[in-house]
């Protein structure tokens, strides 16, 4: 085999790509990983610092993928040395009878995810400084906590190197041809496989328009903002301050969600699960503050230990499906090619999961779960298609 042939190209070093590179490598399979910007980058969707990971879904099959998740990411800190999960608790909270609320709490409950529910009398006591919202019941997803996100993408990508894997980085693929052996050509090489997977992110339509594919993705850009806490550790991870997801509320029709104080002393992280549309080449021009404004709100009402005027303002990505659900699929109609796109802003706790799935289909292995939430083939269906 020469060099620049191998068993299977992935494109796209962020976390899926990144996962699926690693469950190949650990097959046996020669691979090799490109990644269009020099590593580590701060351009796509899988960098930062924190990321939460938690049982806590509106839809059963994702809470149970997560199961085994826990165990990839736990075999991955084993592997490389390196402490990538810290247990905080998710703390939901939303109206009582809210649609996105109790399928949060069913699917806990149905699926035995250890929880503690807290009534509104016990509320405060075990969750200071926050003030509830009538009405709104509040349920603990124990098991839940942070990722450390740059960490994790560097201990896969090196245990993948580790494991006789090739990463190409600051080599932007720019031509893909089709066939039983995929050829991709990136600005300084051309490399041969059998087959390929496409982990690109925001960048997904822009490699899949090389195979006369588009999906129907929305990339937006997320500002990712921290806010001073007025007395610095209220909201704390030492003092075990849990991640939160608010579901329906008054200021804005999406999910808010946060991270105790933890990578940057003295701020808490927390964010709207939506932004505005932008192209991901250029993110930076896209200067949208309106969920900026919806957090102040919120933060005024229902965390007033925060001082309501983001300290910290950083930028990150989401790629968006219509029903916010992955794509995790062959391609339509290249069987040796296959497609991970779509996270739709949360992706990131199932890369490993996402890595093995894929690294599955590109090897023709009957995959570990039920893939069709998942099919390229849902959006057939839907008027506006971009299929
Ligand atoms: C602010 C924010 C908060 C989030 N919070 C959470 C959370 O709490 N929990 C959670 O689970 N998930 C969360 N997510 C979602 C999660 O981070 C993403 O779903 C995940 O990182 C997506 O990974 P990816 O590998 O698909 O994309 P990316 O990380 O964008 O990777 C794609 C890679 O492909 C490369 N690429 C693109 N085109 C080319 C090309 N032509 N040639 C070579 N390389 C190319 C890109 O440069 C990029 O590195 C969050 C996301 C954001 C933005
Ligand atoms: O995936 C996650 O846990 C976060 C929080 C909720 C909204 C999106 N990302």
């Amino acid at each position: 085999m020469a060099s620049r042939d191998f068993d299977c190209i992935v494109i796209g070093a962020g976390i899926q790509g990144s996962f699926t590179a690693y469950h190949l490598a650990k097959s046996g399979r020669k691979t090799l990983l490109l990644e269009q910007f020099v590593l580590p980058h701060s351009r796509g969707s899988s960098h930062g610092q924190t990321r939460i990971t938690r049982k806590a879904y509106e839809q059963d099959f994702y809470t149970q993928m997560m199961e085994e998740c826990y165990q990839l990411w736990a075999q991955l800190e084993k592997e490389a040395n390196v402490k990538l999960y810290r247990r905080t608790g998710l703390l939901i909270m939303g109206p009582e009878n809210g649609r996105d609320f109790l399928l949060f709490k069913n699917t806990l409950l149905k699926n035995k995810v250890p929880t503690v529910t807290l009534e509104p009398s016990e509320f405060s006591q075990h969750i200071p400084h926050v003030n509830r919202n009538p009405g709104d019941g509040a349920i603990v997803d124990t098991t839940a906590g942070v990722l450390y996100a740059d960490r994790a993408l560097k201990a896969v990508q090196g245990v993948f190197h580790r494991l006789g894997g090739v990463i190409k980085d600051g080599e932007k693929v720019i031509d893909i041809q089709t066939g039983p052996v995929v050829t991709v050509t990136t600005a300084s090489g051309v490399y041969k496989a059998k087959s390929l997977v496409i982990t690109a992110g925001p960048w997904a339509n822009r490699l899949l328009s090389h195979t006369n594919l588009q999906l129907p993705l929305q990339v937006v850009k997320i500002n990712v903002c921290y806010w001073r806490e007025k007395i610095p550790g209220t909201y704390s991870v030492t003092k075990r301050f849990p991640c939160f997801i608010q579901t329906e509320c008054k200021e804005g029709k999406y999910h808010i969600y946060g991270l105790p104080s933890n990578e940057y002393p003295g701020l808490m992280k927390v964010c709207y699960h939506m932004g505005s549309e932008t192209d991901p080449d250029e993110r930076d021009r896209q200067t949208d503050r309106w969920d900026i404004d919806i957090l102040s709100h919120y933060i005024t009402r229902c965390f007033p230990g925060l001082v309501p005027i983001p300290a910290v303002v950083e930028s990150c990505m989401y790629t968006v499906t219509p029903d916010h659900h992955f794509v995790l699929d062959r391609h339509p109609s290249h069987s040796n090619i296959i497609i991970g796109a779509g996270f739709s802003g949360h992706g990131f706790k199932f890369g490993p999961i996402v890595g093995k799935l894929l690294c599955e289909l590109t090897l023709g292995l009957v995959p570990s779960y039920d893939l069709s939430p998942f099919k390229i083939q849902r959006f057939l269906s839907q008027p506006k298609s971009a299929l």
